[in-house]
């Protein structure tokens, strides 16, 4: 079974989510819960945003000295002498590798993206830093000069690569189909980090670590520069449930985790996201409580257990008479009384628009025997 490395970025890519901006607190707050959950890598901030900056990453290494932390850096001289004042040991040097990036940024074309990578890298290795090179717009650039690139930066002393589908270009098939390119060409390690303008950021993400990456790169919720990235909850989850590998993620860590990064972002999270919405293991139909009652698996694919959460079962529209039964136990209804109160049911739930408590179905079962 592979270990695959999960990396956070919820502290630089996730603040990039428009109108996120997280204080100091609230950015070692959420390092210390990312370290308790037993993430590998958390990437602190962008050190050459300033001082400020630079405090806060200082900070978030002392409170997750347990996970690698690592700041982001473009690929200059000046980023890294940032990094450095951080204190961190761990720097994820970018730069852009497709052509329409390039051109809009590097007057020397790939030829100074080449020259950049065996001029910077080796400067941050000499300072002790271990780095990681980001392959900006990855996912629009031309496959042999990404493999040029690929060997400039092993050549560079770097141990990682990381490919951004930076603009959410990707789907699945095509994600994996590369990352078995990139694995026949390299021996470094390889990392996936994806935007979800296509809502397929962790579908992407999980191919590539079909396809031969081993890191992943995600954020919290899924936050991130527009649309946000991966939500490292659902590939996390996703990881052992479908059996492609283990992650060192505590999984009941990931509900708290959540709590504290929709507070700090200001964001509520959506009833339905999976594994820490609210709803997210909440049954109501009424075929699916009728399986789930006699059998959990029948409806279930995750136990909500393993996320330190409850399975609930709730009233409405769409219940049928088993959960009914089931949610007045205790009290003796006849057949056909219970039709009746399905129908009652059905008619208070389009009223009121919500779940239907207990204690209002007894009172619709009081108004059906007058
Ligand atoms: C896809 C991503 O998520 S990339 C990460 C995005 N993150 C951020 O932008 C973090 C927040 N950014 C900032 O605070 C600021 O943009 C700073 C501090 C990084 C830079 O600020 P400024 O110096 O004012 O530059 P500005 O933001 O206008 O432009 C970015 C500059 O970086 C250059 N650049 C962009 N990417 C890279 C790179 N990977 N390597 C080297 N240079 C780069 C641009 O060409 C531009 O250069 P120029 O100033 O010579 O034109
Ligand atoms: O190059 C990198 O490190 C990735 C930057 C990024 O966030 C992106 O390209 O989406």
């Amino acid at each position: 079974m592979p270990r695959f490395r999960i990396n956070d970025t919820t502290l630089r890519d996730g603040e990039q989510t428009p109108g996120v901006a997280f204080t100091i607190a609230e950015k070692t707050a959420i390092a210390a819960a990312l370290q308790a959950a037993g993430i590998d890598e958390i990437e602190a901030g962008t050190p050459a945003m300033g001082e400020e900056e630079v405090a806060a990453i200082a900070a978030v290494a002392h409170a997750a000295p347990r996970a690698r932390v690592a700041a982001w850096c473009r690929m200059t001289e000046s980023d890294v002498a940032a990094a450095l004042r951080a204190g961190v040991r761990y720097a994820n040097l970018s730069i852009s590798v497709s052509d329409r990036q390039i051109a809009a940024k590097y007057p020397g074309g790939r030829q100074e993206v080449l020259d950049r990578i065996a001029h910077v890298v080796p400067l941050a290795l000499d300072k002790g830093l271990t780095v990681s090179v980001g392959g900006e717009d990855s996912s629009r650039a031309d496959p042999d000069f990404l493999h040029t690139v690929l060997d400039a930066i092993a050549a560079a002393g770097a141990y990682r690569f990381r490919f951004a589908d930076t603009l959410g270009v990707l789907d699945p098939f095509a994600t994996e189909a590369i990352f078995r390119r990139l694995r026949a060409r390299t021996g470094l390690d390889l990392e996936f980090h994806g935007h979800d303008d296509l809502g397929l950021a962790a579908a992407n993400t999980l191919a590539a670590l079909r396809g031969g990456a081993n890191h992943a790169s995600v954020c919290v919720l899924g936050l991130g520069e527009r649309a946000g990235n991966a939500a490292l909850e659902q590939v996390a989850a996703a990881i052992p449930r479908l059996g492609l590998g283990c992650v060192g993620t505590i999984m009941a860590d990931l509900p708290p985790l959540a709590d504290i990064v929709a507070a700090a972002s200001c964001r509520a999270i959506p009833p339905g996201q999976p594994i820490v919405g609210e709803t997210a293991f909440t049954h109501e139909s009424g075929i699916h409580v009728s399986g789930l009652l006699r059998d959990p698996g029948t409806y279930e694919a995750l136990d909500p257990a393993l996320f330190g959460r409850e399975r609930r079962i709730l009233l409405g529209k769409h219940s049928g008479s088993a959960a009914l039964r089931d949610a007045l136990d205790g009290l003796d209804v006849p057949h056909v009384v219970l039709a009746d109160l399905l129908i009652r049911l059905r008619a208070h739930a389009e009223r009121v628009k919500r779940s239907v408590t207990r204690d209002e179905v007894v009172s619709l079962l009081a108004s059906a025997a007058e």
